[in-house]
């Protein structure tokens, strides 16, 4: 028996579920049923409409998000009524195009995706060529430039200088030799996901064809947060059938900085005259104080679709403001308070999430969680396949399956060591562009190469056969990780870990790291049968929206409490809710105050932030913070403010943990005083 039943949703929910020929747009607020009006529609295309799941494709922002959306699917409708269907992000769909008619553009079929710090080496290298002084400029700051354009989907001819600065125009210089040096590695950015995808169904009619025949309905979430090459992407895919249907809200867009645009969701009206436009105006998620309150923050901003949003789930609990002396305390206030809710109401841990601005709040928190012995999983921070070791084991999986990968292959060329330095490398390199060959090619024609002594030729030449050999062995499908396994051992990167590396615990943890990429990979041939090195190492690219846990895979799915940036927590909800740091400068961020402008893209984080709770709602700011070592004094966020005070509970640290209903009266006062007397 399906779960399936289309009267468990609202008249309005249940209008946009099933209305699935022509455009429709749901606008909407928080909490209302977007996401679930969205997995009804796709039961009700297949189970009351009849359409094939392969024609029907949802895209969402995170792989987190599509990966919940799958298992709802699934469970209303079954998951056999499931196959084909494709339930992805932007850039996982962008990857799928690609691998099928890539080779259109020049590239060849089993390109790699270069993350941050492959690219970063690009830049570099296309900066010296240009003979950049690389002290001056920052190579970050050159990159975001360059992704700028891609996300306008402005290709390196069209590229020019917005505004008079040396870094913008040395951008303007660059593109065009990054993109030349990516081709050359067969691998493409994250930005050109999209960039070559939209090129791609631009200039091939037929490819165009084939992926509108595919997908006849079509559906985005958070669509309010689509840049310009997301959305020309969409269109063209819904230009034929028009059977498109998006949902977001305004009040949510936060990736401004990142290029979305959310005019793209205000005028769907006019690009898609006589669509069908759907309001849902009852939260189902929080109770009334959280969403009086989320109102309240909102209402704050001036260019905005007015919304109202009511919900009948009762009042619930005030929202807890707890003031610490400093982060530290702030910290180990917040892991009292999980220890304490989840004793008292018999809950899990997985139905606490503490959500911050910034990733480096997170520190102080993983600390506590850890000294107190709770289970948590860090979304975001430094990514598990960013880092170092994992990244050089990576690497070699990454030449045997595309040996054109020059920054992988230059990542382990010396890794292990074995005797060939840099000048070596520096040498075959040059002589590779002189003979208008592929390093990898180099390296096999070493003996051609002059002024490389006799042994280091040897070393070259046998890293060469170790590299060819594996890449012949990897070519049989099957055994992946005991192949990876086997490889790893008689490379001996345990041992060189342990040799290079003077703590032995530092060394042991990395060691751990490394099988942790067999482990996954082992993970990965259970669940995709005929799985293959490329398709693994797609997926690891991929990952990069969503990041990877603290303590590995063996904490995903277990109860753990859930550790994220404001960002990453979009659309998704929690039972218990810590909304931590809300100070000036924090939240709002002070980047956005230094700029300006942005101050109401920060709200709309904070609204994000406050709408993820159900039941309760925890916020929490500190007097002062360490800063290199020194103590600052801390100033209250401006939303607070804006919140109105008698939906607050007030709670110190220190010695004042419970106060009396007078305390907190006075405390209450006395915070609001000295606040209006700040903000004037
Ligand atoms: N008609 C309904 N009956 C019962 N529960 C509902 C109904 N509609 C939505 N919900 C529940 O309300 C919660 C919020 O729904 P959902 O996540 O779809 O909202 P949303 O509009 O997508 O929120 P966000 O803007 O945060 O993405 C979910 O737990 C969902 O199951
Ligand atoms: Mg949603």
């Amino acid at each position: 028996m399906s779960k399936f039943d289309l009267s468990t949703l609202n008249p309005p929910q249940r209008a946009a579920a099933e209305h699935t020929e022509g455009p429709l747009l749901v606008l909407a607020g928080a909490g209302s049923g977007k996401t679930r009006v969205i997995t009804f529609r796709i039961g009700h295309l297949l189970l009351d409409r009849k359409v094939r799941a392969d024609n029907i494709l949802a895209v969402t922002f995170t792989n987190k998000a599509a990966g919940e959306m799958k298992e709802r699917v699934r469970d209303l409708v079954g998951r056999a009524k499931c196959k084909g269907m494709v339930i992805s992000t932007f850039h996982s769909l962008g990857v799928k195009i690609l691998r099928r008619d890539i080779e259109r553009l020049g590239y060849k079929k089993n390109f790699g995706i270069y993350t941050t710090s492959d690219q970063l080496g690009l830049i570099r290298q296309a900066m010296r060529e240009v003979n950049a002084d690389g002290k001056k400029h920052d190579a970050e700051g050159i990159l975001w430039r360059i992704s700028g354009w891609k996300n306008a989907l402005i290709p390196p001819e069209r590229a020019l200088p917005r505004y008079e600065d040396p870094d913008e125009l040395l951008a303007c210089d660059v593109y065009p030799i990054y993109q030349r040096l990516l081709k050359a590695c067969n691998a493409i950015d994250f930005d050109d996901i999209i960039m070559l995808t939209v090129g791609l169904l631009q200039g091939h009619p037929e490819v165009l064809e084939h992926w509108q025949e595919r997908f006849r309905y079509i559906m985005v979430d958070e669509y309010q947060d689509t840049n310009a090459s997301q959305y020309l992407f969409i269109s063209l895919l819904a230009k034929k059938y028009r059977n498109l249907c998006v949902v977001g809200d305004d009040d949510q867009s936060i990736y401004g900085w990142r290029g979305a645009d959310v005019g793209n969701i205000l005028d769907f009206e006019k690009d898609y005259p006589g669509c069908r436009v759907v309001k849902l105006e009852q939260n189902y998620r929080s109770t009334g104080t959280i969403l009086e309150a989320a109102n309240h923050v909102i209402r704050n901003n001036v260019k905005r679709k007015e919304k109202r949003l009511w919900t009948d789930s009762g009042e619930g609990r005030p929202i807890d403001l707890v003031t610490a002396q400093d982060d530290e305390e702030e910290a180990s206030l917040v892991v009292e308070r999980i220890q304490m809710e989840r004793y008292q109401h018999n809950l899990a841990f997985s139905d606490f999430a503490i959500l911050y601005r910034t990733n480096s709040q997170s520190r102080a928190f993983e600390e506590q969680l850890r000294f107190e012995d709770i289970p948590y999983v860090l979304v975001g921070g430094m990514q598990f396949y960013e880092r170092k070791e994992v990244k050089d084991a990576l690497s070699y999986l990454r030449v045997i399956d595309n040996p054109l990968d020059e920054q992988a292959l230059l990542r382990i060329v010396n890794f292990p060591r074995r005797g060939i330095g840099d000048g070596t490398v520096l040498r075959i390199n040059q002589w590779s562009l002189e003979q208008s060959c592929h390093l990898m090619e180099a390296f096999g024609r070493v003996g051609e190469i002059e002024g490389i002594n006799e042994p280091t030729r040897e070393k070259v030449l046998a890293f060469h056969r170790l590299i060819t050999g594996a890449t012949e062995d990897f070519r049989r499908p099957g055994d992946l990780a005991g192949r990876v396994k086997r490889l790893f051992d008689r490379l001996g990167i345990e041992e060189e870990l342990y040799r290079t590396i003077e703590e032995p615990a530092t060394a042991r943890k990395k060691v751990e790291n490394v099988e942790q990429v067999i482990n996954s990979m082992a993970g990965y041939e259970e669940r995709i049968p005929g799985a293959t090195l490329s398709g693994f190492l797609e997926k690891v690219s991929l990952m990069d929206e969503d990041r990877f846990s603290g303590k590995d895979k063996k904490e995903h799915g277990r109860d753990a409490v859930t550790l994220m940036s404001l960002h990453s927590s979009k659309g998704l909800e929690f039972p218990f809710v810590f909304l931590v740091g809300f100070e000036e400068e924090i939240l709002p961020h002070k980047k956005s105050m230094e700029e300006g402008g942005t101050i109401d893209e920060e709200r709309r984080l904070c609204y994000v932030g406050i709408t993820r709770a159900r039941r309760h709602l925890t916020v929490t700011r500190c007097l002062h913070r360490k800063k290199y070592g020194k103590l600052l004094e801390r100033q209250p966020s401006r939303f607070l403010e804006e919140i109105p005070e008698r939906l607050l509970q007030f709670h110190e640290g220190g010695a004042k943990k419970a106060a009396t209903e007078e305390e907190q009266e006075a405390m209450a006062q006395d915070f609001f005083a000295r606040m209006r007397a700040k903000l004037g």
